[in-house]
């Protein structure tokens, strides 16, 4: 974290709820920034990279933090103050106990609560003009996510000379668990302030063009959007919404160079010593959200060793959550279960200095958690909704020696790209089982085979494609 920045200068804003580095206080009062945890920050992170100068408006992860705007890692960031009650409000409260699971198939009751609704409503005007003193005249700035779907209305308000695009990191919801929202307006209309929106599949896009005509009686294109191509459009009095798909990738090149670094290979064969050199290593690696059915595969597990399918003294899984959300119920909730699950296994399988599962409830550094996928023979992914799930491209793009399987649910928008993973239905826990025995002892040439599908599909479709398809299709707007 090095110097200051000035404000109105930046020709190309990002603006997501989190900068992609997270302010700690470590014991002694000093601070210092680590890594911010999700998918968003891993995909966006080299795209700013990319760019000679790039800006990036967020929060800085703990409340009540006064921070000047300040440079890291080329990129420059605008950190945006939330009050402890705000992070309660807006962050835990409407962001991920409202619209979190209510665009996640309402997993879990989403709660409609009339002040975390306010509270949103004040944070996005908050982004918007913290945005709004940051992007020079005629800029372009990219807004992320759900956190921030007001952004792009208010935004447009404030400065009408911006181009601006949106993209949304998770599924949009089917229209009848949209149509719950008591706000659902005013969110169809905040995203209409955006020039370009853009979903991970089309079948959300076709959801939002739906409700632009049944909510709010605009005049929409009615054919089926495409995957980057066929994009939909909204009419508007002054202006005209483009709506698209796009997928969101991972720096696929930069991962099989990291892969094949012999510092990290090595440290894969290391790990595999020390888990006491199992037969077949099972790998999890998500954050910890209720969403990604870290349950149903130790499930799964569980009863693979109690009918003896499974040999607990050759097989060890390995499971790492990161921390996530840690005051909201549902996910204090899921890190009991699942300590529990973790618990009966071991207790019932493992043996002195030899568990089953191997559990971190901790961040894990990225050259290790490489060196693990390396390590791993079974990648298991197997949310019960996830927009993409960027865990499992990972995957796929270390393993350029072609070896490994990956075990994928059906219901990760990656389903849409990887068809050469062993496809899971998460709510099937028998077609679960049967999967991951499969997955473990495939036939050697076919699952290289598979391997190579899913590689090659990766590092043809990395994340710098995902964003030049993003940004060309909003660059017309500027011409
Ligand atoms: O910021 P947090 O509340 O700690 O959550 C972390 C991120 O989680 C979500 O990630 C999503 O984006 C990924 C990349 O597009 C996608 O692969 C994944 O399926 C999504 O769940 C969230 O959408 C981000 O805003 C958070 O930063
Ligand atoms: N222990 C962990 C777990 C995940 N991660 C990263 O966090 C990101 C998770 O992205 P994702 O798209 O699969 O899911 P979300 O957490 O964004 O919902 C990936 O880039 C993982 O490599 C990590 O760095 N360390």
């Amino acid at each position: 974290m090095k110097d200051t920045v000035p404000h109105g200068t930046s020709d190309f804003v990002v603006v997501a709820n989190r900068l992609p580095v997270d302010m700690e206080t470590l014991d002694d009062g000093t601070t210092r920034w680590k890594r911010s945890p999700g998918g968003l920050v891993t995909a966006l992170e080299p795209i700013l990279h990319d760019r000679e100068r790039g800006s990036w408006v967020g929060w800085p992860g703990v409340p009540d933090a006064k921070v000047e705007p300040i440079v890291s890692g080329g990129i420059d960031l605008y950190p945006v103050e939330l009050s402890s009650d705000e992070v309660s409000r807006y962050y835990e409260g409407f962001s991920n106990a409202t619209l979190w699971p209510l665009y996640h198939d309402v997993l879990v009751a989403p709660v409609f609560d009339r002040d975390w609704w306010h509270s949103y409503l004040d944070v996005n005007r908050h982004f918007a003009e913290e945005t709004a003193r940051t992007a020079a005249e005629g800029a372009t700035v990219w807004v992320q996510d759900y956190q921030l779907q007001l952004v792009p209305r208010l935004l447009r308000e404030m400065r009408p000379d911006l181009t601006i695009g949106f993209f949304l990191h998770i599924p949009f919801p089917p229209v009848e668990l949209f149509m719950q929202l008591p706000w659902r307006k005013e969110f169809v209309e905040g995203l209409l302030g955006a020039d370009l929106i853009g979903f991970h599949l089309p079948g959300g896009a076709n959801n939002f063009l739906f409700l632009a005509r049944r909510l709010l009686g605009l005049d929409t294109t009615t054919a089926g959007v495409g995957v980057r191509s066929a994009l939909g459009r909204v009419t508007l009095d002054d202006r005209v919404v483009r709506v698209g798909a796009f997928p969101i990738s991972v720096d696929s090149r930069q991962l099989v160079e990291q892969a094949t670094d012999p510092a990290i290979v090595e440290r894969a064969a290391e790990i595999r010593r020390e888990l006491g050199n199992p037969r077949k290593i099972l790998l999890g690696v998500d954050r910890l959200d209720y969403t990604k059915g870290i349950d149903l595969r130790l499930s799964a597990l569980g009863e693979l060793l109690d009918e003896g399918r499974l040999d607990p003294s050759d097989t060890v899984m390995v499971q790492l959550a990161t921390p996530s959300r840690e005051r909201v119920e549902h996910y204090m909730k899921m890190r009991s279960s699942i300590e529990e699950q973790v618990s009966h296994i071991n207790g019932d399988h493992g043996q002195i200095g030899r568990p089953v599962v191997h559990y971190l409830y901790q961040p894990v550094d990225r050259s290790e958690l490489i060196a693990l996928f390396l390590a791993a023979d079974v990648m298991l992914v197997t949310p019960m909704r996830d927009g993409m799930n960027l865990v499992a491209k990972e995957y796929v793009a270390c393993r350029a020696d072609l070896g490994g399987a990956l075990v994928l649910s059906e219901f990760a928008g990656a389903a849409a790209e990887l068809r050469g993973a062993y496809l899971v239905n998460p709510h099937d826990l028998d077609g679960v089982k049967n999967t991951i025995m499969a997955a473990l002892d495939p036939e050697r040439e076919q699952g290289r085979r598979r391997m190579s599908r899913l590689h090659r599909q990766v590092l043809d479709h990395d994340v710098h494609r995902w964003a030049q398809s993003f940004l060309g299709a909003l660059s017309p707007v500027v011409d």
